[in-house]
């Protein structure tokens, strides 16, 4: 049977095609169209219309429909919570997409790594729970006993998304050497759990430290020659992607706002029910979106992206500008700013 264009079937076709004519650029598809275009398949249609650009399928013998099989089986295990469902997991991968295509970084990764990063993007969050890490370590539930604790939800995501891959169907990397595999198996590992985060820190300082010793090729990309060196970048990469929503267009970062302040006010909804005290920014009666978002781009998004910016130089003043403009818009909504006491 024939494979569909964009990979689902869809009523139509050229609405599609359209809505992903930009995919190669920052903020250029929307998300929430191709998701409601492709009846609520963006993952499976986006990763897949991103390995047919990077020619994945020949360049490592998969095939399409096991592929295709893989990715919708990915997509129908992540769960219809506000935030953290397939729509993210797709702009985690769109976004990845951008930053790989940086020129600093122009045949600077091999194909396995970027099918590694791509991969990783796509299962990311798989049956995120709409709980966070905080939720399922105070409450010591099913997951946190599973996983002691640590990296709880990254390393579910991972286990879900890798289980989902050996069901027979699936067989999706059976032309892979053993090498192949294994090698493809740890970079997503590494990756994912550098989702986690409680690692943001850690990351960022060895994102600061590449920057300050970063050996440039005279063609002017990233000259990486160890993995430590290679699967930082990486990990860096698809962390930037997951925390990217401030910096894209205004009306995409309202969407994600609204859809993330939803899905921590239903966790405080749950921990206010239970009579355990409620997480940060998850009590519905008291928190302020405008200056946590100003707050979050001070303190979290902006020293991220920025360190990234000097990393890809100067490839990635477009994002900054971006967030700057986003960060100004919120700063303004935000009670009694400067700008409502006329002054
Ligand atoms: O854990 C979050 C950052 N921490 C920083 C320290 O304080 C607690 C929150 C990041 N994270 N993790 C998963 C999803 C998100 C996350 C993604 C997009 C977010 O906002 C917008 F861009 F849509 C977002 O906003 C929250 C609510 C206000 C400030 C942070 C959060
Ligand atoms: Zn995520």
């Amino acid at each position: 049977h024939k494979i569909p264009a964009y990979g689902v079937v869809v009523s139509n076709e050229d609405a599609l095609a359209r809505e992903l004519a930009n995919i190669d650029e920052w903020g250029g598809i929307d998300l929430f169209k191709i998701a409601e275009i492709s009846n609520n398949r963006p993952l499976t249609c986006v990763v897949y219309h991103l390995c047919q650009k990077r020619d994945m399928f020949n360049k490592f013998k998969i095939a399409q429909d096991k592929f295709l099989a893989y990715l919708m089986t990915l997509e129908d295990h992540y769960r219809n919570v506000p935030y953290h469902n397939s729509v993210h997991a797709s702009d985690v991968a769109q976004s990845v997409h951008v930053l790989l295509s940086s020129a600093a970084l122009d045949s600077v990764f091999t194909d396995l790594e970027v099918l590694a990063a791509l991969l990783a993007s796509a299962m990311h969050d798989v049956d995120h729970p709409g709980l966070n890490n905080q939720y399922h370590c105070n409450n010591s539930t099913e997951l946190a006993l599973m996983y002691n604790d640590e990296s709880v939800l990254e390393n579910h995501h991972l286990a879900v998304g890798f289980k989902l891959m050996q069901q027979d169907y699936c067989g999706v990397f059976d032309n892979f050497t053993q090498k192949q595999w294994q090698s493809l198996r740890k970079m997503v590992i590494d990756m994912v759990l550098a989702t986690d985060m409680s690692k943001h820190m850690q990351l960022l300082s060895n994102l600061k430290t590449m920057v300050e010793t970063k050996k440039v090729a005279r063609s002017g990309v990233l000259m990486l020659d160890n993995y430590t060196d290679r699967i930082q970048v990486l990990q860096n990469m698809v962390h930037c992607a997951d925390l990217s929503n401030p910096a894209k267009p205004i009306e995409m970062y309202k969407q994600w706002n609204e859809r993330v302040m939803a899905e921590y006010w239903m966790q405080g909804d749950v921990e206010r029910e239970a009579g355990i005290e409620i997480s940060p920014m998850c009590d519905r009666h008291n928190t302020s979106v405008e200056k946590s978002q100003v707050m979050f781009i001070d303190f979290v998004v902006h020293p991220l992206l920025e360190t990234w910016a000097d990393l890809v130089n100067p490839y990635a003043q477009e994002i900054m500008e971006s967030l700057a403009n986003n960060r100004e818009y919120y700063a303004n909504l935000m009670p009694s700013s400067p700008s409502q006491t006329g002054h």
